[in-house]
């Protein structure tokens, strides 16, 4: 017979879990992996709620395996290094995002790209090198390879600072990899959640002109007023949307459900880029006739490499860039989950794991 989770990992962990595709979260006991010689353990103190953990929760990409712990913006302190980890000691503040495993030695690897590996490991819900089920940060303690750690510059606060470790790669990288992060430039922004209200914070840093589109007029105020951004597009309001036609070198698209695209790829000039890093249930219609005539491109990306999630997180600690959060104590996750999925937070809402995680005796 083979060993059992808690024989291959000893040490004792707590958590919330979903036991199902209902999604809903209650207490759960696990056990995570002894400190191993490269491995960095740490103190969990925050952890975001991303809709990426929602879809999984309610497997709607069909990939999911129960118990699930969510949780991939997860930033704590160092509690036990191995005796081969360079970058950490005890202390450091430090993040784990959506990868805790790739092959290192892949083209991708090669290229800091761990995040396209075809081997690469998420974070949570995926089978590990031995055998057992990752564990998010839903949870009281995080351990990680050190090449997945991220470390947290003393200025960032890690409770705001945290979505960045998956809301803010998964804008930042596209804005670098697609040539929109060019001072002058106009962007467009597309879905003011958490993801998008951190592209619209990025994308100013950077010295572009941004533009929020958005079905709803209300978020107008604030995205000008408080995010920074340049103008405002109601998506549906067409006296709004044809002066601005041909007028947007790329737009980031970081709606989580099925949209129509055509007026995005309207709103593009010759050349201009649709880059889609939201990840809805549904496929979307793609007309390419518009494509056509204007040699317009679709693209997607996903997170970052390890290496630019990093400079990531050092632009933004440069530039004061965190997300606009509303912590939460852990038994508020499932009504937080519920909200997430009407939209209704500003703009992201983070775990106060530390002080309000408390260990259980159910499993
Ligand atoms: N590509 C990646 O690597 C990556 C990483 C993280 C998240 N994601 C995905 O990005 C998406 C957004 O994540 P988030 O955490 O920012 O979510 P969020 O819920 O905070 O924001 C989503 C936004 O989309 C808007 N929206 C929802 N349905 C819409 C519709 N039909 N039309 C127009 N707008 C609509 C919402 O109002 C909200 O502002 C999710 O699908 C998530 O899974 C992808
Ligand atoms: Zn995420």
């Amino acid at each position: 017979m083979g060993e059992s989770a808690e024989q291959i990992h000893p040490k004792k962990a707590y958590g919330w879990a979903a036991r199902d595709s209902s999604g809903v979260l209650s207490p759960f006991n696990f056990s995570r992996r002894e400190t191993g010689e490269k491995d960095v353990t740490f103190k969990v103190m925050y952890c975001g709620i991303c809709h990426s953990d929602l879809h999984m929760l309610k497997n709607e990409w069909g990939n999911s395996a129960y118990p699930l712990v969510p949780g991939h913006e997860i930033a704590g302190v160092v509690t036990e290094v191995g005796s081969k980890v360079e970058k950490f000691k005890v202390g450091d503040k430090v993040g784990v995002g959506c990868i805790v495993g790739s092959c290192h030695s892949c083209d991708n690897c090669s290229k800091n790209l761990e995040n396209y590996c075809p081997k690469m490991l998420l974070t949570y819900g995926v089978k590990y090198y031995d055998g057992t089920i990752t564990y998010g940060g839903y949870s009281d303690t995080m351990v990680a390879d050190e090449h997945f750690v991220i470390s947290i510059p003393d200025n960032l606060p890690l409770d705001a600072g945290a979505p960045l470790l998956c809301a803010g790669i998964t804008v930042y990288s596209p804005m670098k990899y697609y040539g929109l992060d060019k001072p002058g430039l106009h962007v467009g922004v597309v879905g003011l959640g958490g993801l998008g209200h951190v592209a619209v914070k990025f994308a100013k840093a950077m010295g572009v002109k941004v533009t929020v589109i958005s079905t709803s007029p209300n978020k107008k105020k604030e995205a000008i007023e408080h995010l920074g951004a340049d103008s405002f597009l109601v998506s549906r309001n067409q006296d709004e949307m044809l002066p601005a036609m041909g007028t947007f070198d790329g737009i980031i698209d970081t709606v989580s459900a099925s949209h129509p695209v055509l007026p995005l790829l309207g709103l593009l000039k010759t050349n201009g880029k649709l880059i889609l890093v939201g990840a809805p249930e549904k496929p979307l219609e793609l007309p390419v006739f518009p494509l056509l005539f204007g040699r317009k491109i679709v693209a997607g990306s996903a997170i970052g490499g390890m290496k630019e999630t990093q400079e990531m997180i050092n632009f933004a600690a440069k530039h004061n860039i965190t997300a606009d959060i509303e912590v939460i104590p852990v038994d508020y996750v499932n009504t937080a989950l519920e909200r997430l999925m009407k939209a209704d937070v500003k703009y992201r809402f983070v775990i106060d794991i530390a002080n309000t995680l408390k260990p259980t005796s159910s499993i």
